[in-house]
């Protein structure tokens, strides 16, 4: 948003109020007591105003202690203030803090994938870590103390006046500029913040790419290259921090220079009155001694000001996350499948992503294709004619343009989510695993799923490997399972997909990381789940096509022929090509030694189709 059309800063920080609604009592009365700490403190002068007027120049000996205990006793309060006003904001703060990372975490859990497709995981690892921390920072410390200062510097203001109205006048006309230095202060300030809080974003971006491809980067000898690409992202960082020094320098060169120079002139000046007679020398003491527990609300209020600006730019920030809107959401009145069958259709179905040029055609440019209870189809088409894309239309990951997609006759964008999710499962070829125990990984559709059902899943895809691991089942498998094999994710995700007894299984060339024997034993344990469970898979290879009982092919974005494997081989020219192209693919692949079984096995298979056709 161009800088001349955002909110002003109260605004922007206003919206914060939802998440600090429930902790305002505790809040106000914080800032209450941190106003009577700051009251106090001003109270003392007046005290040594009345000593030395009256004590000091009565010569009163025994007046001496009681104005010095009730000095002590004013001080004493105002440390015990300080204390309780600490205590009463930082539990209630960091329940805010954790409210918004909680609100954050939801959202972006319910954001579509063309979101996340857009959204670096390095800027919202910032956002959900360094800029809710600096919120809550402020709330607790900056807001407090600005509100405290302010009544602070109002109300002393106004003893000053009193005191001596001459130079009471001066030292607030002598104030002034240091409004002005706070204004240019401000919009500099505000820019390089949200530069700074941006870069960071990026880091944290990169760091998590390097950690995430540490592998790759170890493999191809590019270390080197990513420290450089860090370095330069991390010098800019540290030229956008100097900036922000400098601009703070500059505020506070002004915030100590003015206060000194205006300390300096009303010094002079009241010392002149004093010699005149027309200021008492307690009046002059008092009004120096108010100036001086001034001196460090005044002097705060530029790192106030740049503090309250990063918030506003934190807060900025969470916002434009918060606010981005939820396209895939539960239909008004949605509807249930009583009798799931597992019927998939696709009918005249387009899709495009967003960012796709607008010259480009639809990548899925009118899809039909019926999927029958029960039926295994296996979807083929060349390398990124958007297979991949189709199947994850299915579970609402994107939604269409146009047509529609029905389960069991039911357009499934009138189905809830979590009902469509629970109908349809995926496995997909990059298989995700998560922090946790391998149970807990393949249960993650159907976690109420008995022993039997989860035994059963490890079966069908072969995972027996898991009751060898430490603590068999309990076994906590690394991050994203990386401590694993890509064949053992990739065997564990379709597990996961198969636990959770779908009626529809979506399967994203799940075997692709197997050798040839383990894919065999998985492909025959599969063909016994998907006796009774419709399926769409994408293949990659002829002999997962072999699982299948019929096959679609995918080209231009349409569906241009649905028969058997034989039929196609025979009839379609298209199809021969593609099945050629993998076969070639799998030879290469043999070739540089990684599964020429595999391959040697999937060109037997083709040949012997060819045959019978
Ligand atoms: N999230 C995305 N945002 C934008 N474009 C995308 C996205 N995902 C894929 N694409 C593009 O859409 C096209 C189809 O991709 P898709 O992964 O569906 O193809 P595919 O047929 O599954 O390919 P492959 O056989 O290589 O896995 C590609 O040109 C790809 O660049």
């Amino acid at each position: 948003m161009p800088a001349d059309r955002r909110p002003n800063t109260v605004s922007a920080l206003w919206r914060l109020l939802p998440y600090a609604r429930p902790a305002l009592p505790r809040l106000i009365l914080g800032m209450v007591v941190g106003i009577a700490a700051g009251l106090v403190a001003l109270a003392i002068p007046q005290v040594l105003e009345y000593l030395v007027d009256t004590v000091l120049a009565d010569r009163n000996a025994a007046g001496i202690l009681p104005a010095a205990l009730l000095i002590l006793g004013l001080g004493v309060f105002e440390a015990a203030a300080i204390l309780v006003r600490r205590t009463l904001v930082l539990t209630p703060n960091t329940h805010i803090e954790a409210r918004m990372r909680n609100a954050l975490f939801e959202h972006l859990q319910r954001l579509p994938v063309a979101f996340h497709d857009r959204w670096p995981s390095g800027q919202l690892l910032s956002r959900a870590i360094s800029d809710l921390s600096a919120i809550r920072r402020w709330l607790a410390f900056g807001l407090m103390l600005l509100v405290v200062n302010t009544v602070t510097i109002v109300v002393g203001a106004i003893l000053l006046i009193t005191t001596s109205p001459l130079l009471g006048v001066v030292y607030l006309v002598m104030s002034v500029p240091i409004w002005f230095v706070g204004a240019k202060f401000e919009r500099t300030y505000t820019l390089v913040a949200r530069r700074s809080q941006d870069q960071t974003g990026d880091l944290a971006t990169a760091v998590e790419e390097s950690v995430h491809g540490i592998r790759v980067l170890k493999a191809f000898g590019r270390g080197g290259h990513a420290l450089k690409k860090f370095e330069r992202q991390a010098e800019e960082l540290r030229g956008t921090e100097l900036e922000k020094a400098s601009a703070v320098a500059f505020v506070w060169r002004w915030l100590i220079l003015i206060p000194d120079v205006t300390f300096a002139v009303c010094l002079a000046l009241g010392v002149v009155l004093a010699a005149q007679g027309s200021l008492t020398a307690g009046a002059l003491v008092a009004f120096f001694a108010t100036a001086t527990v001034l001196r460090f609300p005044v002097e705060s209020i530029g790192f106030l000001l740049s503090f309250t600006l990063d918030t506003r730019t934190a807060t900025d920030r969470y916002f434009e996350v918060m606010d981005e809107p939820n396209t895939i959401t539960d239909p008004q009145s949605p509807r249930t499948l009583d009798q799931p069958q597992g019927l998939l259709e696709f009918r005249d179905v387009h899709f495009r992503y967003p960012d796709a040029p607008d010259r480009f055609a639809d990548l899925v440019n009118g899809v039909d294709l019926r999927i029958e209870p029960g039926e295994t189809m296996a979807l083929v088409g060349l390398t990124g004619s958007g297979k991949s894309t189709i199947t994850a239309l299915v579970t609402r990951l994107y939604d269409i343009d146009s047509g529609a997609i029905t389960l069991d006759g039911v357009d499934i964008r009138d189905l809830r989510l979590d009902e469509l999710r629970s109908r349809v499962a995926m496995a997909f070829e990059d298989a995700t695993l998560f922090s946790a125990t391998v149970r807990e990984n393949v249960l993650l559709g159907r976690p109420d799923a008995g022993e039997e059902a989860l035994a059963e899943a490890l079966r069908i895809a072969q995972a027996q490997f898991v009751h060898d691991l430490p603590d068999g089942l309990d076994t906590v498998i690394g991050e994203e399972g990386l401590s694993l094999s890509g064949g053992q994710r990739q065997r564990l995700a379709l597990a996961r997909a198969v636990a959770a007894r779908p009626s529809v299984l979506v399967l994203d060339d799940p075997l692709s990381a197997l050798d040839v024997e383990t894919e065999e034993l998985v492909e025959s344990a599969l063909r016994h789940v998907l006796a009774s469970t419709t399926a769409l898979i994408v293949a990659h290879r002829p002999s997962t096509v072999m699982l299948a009982d019929r096959v679609a092919v995918l080209e231009d974005g349409r569906i241009t022929a649905v028969g058997r494997h034989s039929e196609l081989l025979a009839t379609n020219d298209h199809y021969r090509f593609v099945i050629s192209s993998l076969d070639e693919e799998r030879k290469t692949a043999a070739a540089s030694g990684s599964d020429s079984d595999a391959a040697a096995d999937d060109a037997a298979v083709i040949d012997a189709e060819e045959v019978r056709a």
